[in-house]
């Protein structure tokens, strides 16, 4: 009997998912997402025999779940999954690396979703269904938040009083699965390089640089939540503080604030038109609705803060919707623009 794995990935408009064959090193069977979830989903599957898009009705990321599971129950038919991988967004100040999914677990991990409205309830939906459709699998949590763990506290902590840190209010980082795999990727084909100062750039719906020495995340342009740093698809990225405080005296409540800065800001705040670069590259949008370049100036304070010696520090990137390959730009591309989106 084929034993298999399946993983999950739920991010902000997708649900990526992957079907291994279980072995010492698993081998791809199948790979794929529901892409675009909203009115515009379309699941795309890539196999041995070639890949295929089709349109599906995945208002929100439950229905995208069902329609997957629905896809691969055919090819599951007679295997035993040997476990389900989830990715999932934060796994708070602790959690270093996966965990075995019990009831506990998805209990405290509940407790972080406010730090990750996008994200968090999203993965652990992916959890319940997955328990649910795969019963009496294993079910193992890895988080976005866990390679970021070794941050020199410096790093991770804000000017605030003390006491705000020791309660969790600090910077987890995330995209840490995205890092450690290019991670992992330039120390098998670039040892030399991996071994140096190397920033990477996650550039997705939700995107985010990280700076890594010797293969171990040392900063990252997100912090507290996948809000802070660059700006994202429907994300604002780095804010001034205080226009925060100048919204809630003008009248606005923390549910229409979080609503602006994480759905209706980034791209699709100031194009006006769509979070997605596929329907805004080719679009010859008026310079004023022209929602590039952007670069908010703590994420320029903090990419130069990783550069102190110009010759030292090497940029690598991993496209969205590129193939799985990493690829290197100029080391000074970052000097002049702060980033190199
Ligand atoms: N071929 C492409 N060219 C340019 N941008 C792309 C391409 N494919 C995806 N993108 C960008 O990446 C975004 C999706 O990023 P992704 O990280 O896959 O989503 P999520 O964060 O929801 O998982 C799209 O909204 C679009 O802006
Ligand atoms: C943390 C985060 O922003 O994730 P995603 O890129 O999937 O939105
Ligand atoms: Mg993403």
């Amino acid at each position: 009997m084929n034993r298999a794995i399946l993983t999950l990935n739920a991010g902000s408009s997708s649900i990526k998912f992957g079907l291994y064959h279980a072995a010492d090193d698993p081998v791809e069977e199948a790979r794929g997402q529901v892409d675009g979830i909203g009115p515009e989903a379309a699941l795309v599957l890539s196999d041995d025999g070639g890949r295929t898009r089709t349109a599906v009705d995945a208002p929100d990321h439950g229905a995208a779940l069902a329609a997957i599971i629905a896809a691969l129950r055919p090819r599951l038919a007679g295997d035993e999954i040997a476990g389900v991988g989830h990715r999932v967004v934060h796994g708070g100040p602790y959690l270093d690396g996966p965990r075995h999914i019990d009831d506990d677990l998805i209990t405290y991990l509940d407790t972080l979703s406010p730090l990750a409205p996008l994200h968090q309830p999203h993965n652990l939906a992916g959890i319940a269904a997955a328990r649910r459709a795969f019963p009496g699998a294993p079910q193992i949590a890895c988080f976005d938040t866990a390679f970021h763990r070794g941050h020199p506290w410096v790093n991770d902590t804000f000017a605030l009083p003390r006491r705000f840190h020791d309660d969790g209010v600090r910077r987890y980082g995330f995209h840490g699965l995205s890092y450690d795999y290019i991670t992992s990727l330039l120390r098998h084909d670039f040892n030399n390089i991996s071994q140096g100062n190397v920033i990477i750039a996650h550039l997705g719906n939700g995107s985010s640089l990280c700076a890594t020495r010797d293969g171990v995340s040392i900063d990252s342009t997100m912090g507290f939540s996948a809000l802070d740093g660059m700006p994202m698809g429907t994300r604002s990225g780095q804010l001034d503080p205080g226009v925060m405080l100048y919204l809630m005296q003008s009248g606005m409540a923390a549910e229409a604030l979080t609503t602006l800065l994480y759905k209706e800001s980034g791209l699709k705040g100031l194009s006006g038109i769509s979070h997605d670069m596929r329907t805004l590259r080719p679009r010859r949008t008026r310079a004023r609705h022209r929602p590039w370049p952007i670069t908010p100036p703590a994420c320029r304070a903090r990419s130069a803060r990783w550069r102190p010696r110009s010759a030292d520090w090497t940029g690598w990137f991993l496209p969205a919707g590129s193939a799985r390959t990493p690829r290197p730009c100029g080391p000074w591309r970052l000097k002049s623009s702060g980033f190199w989106v």
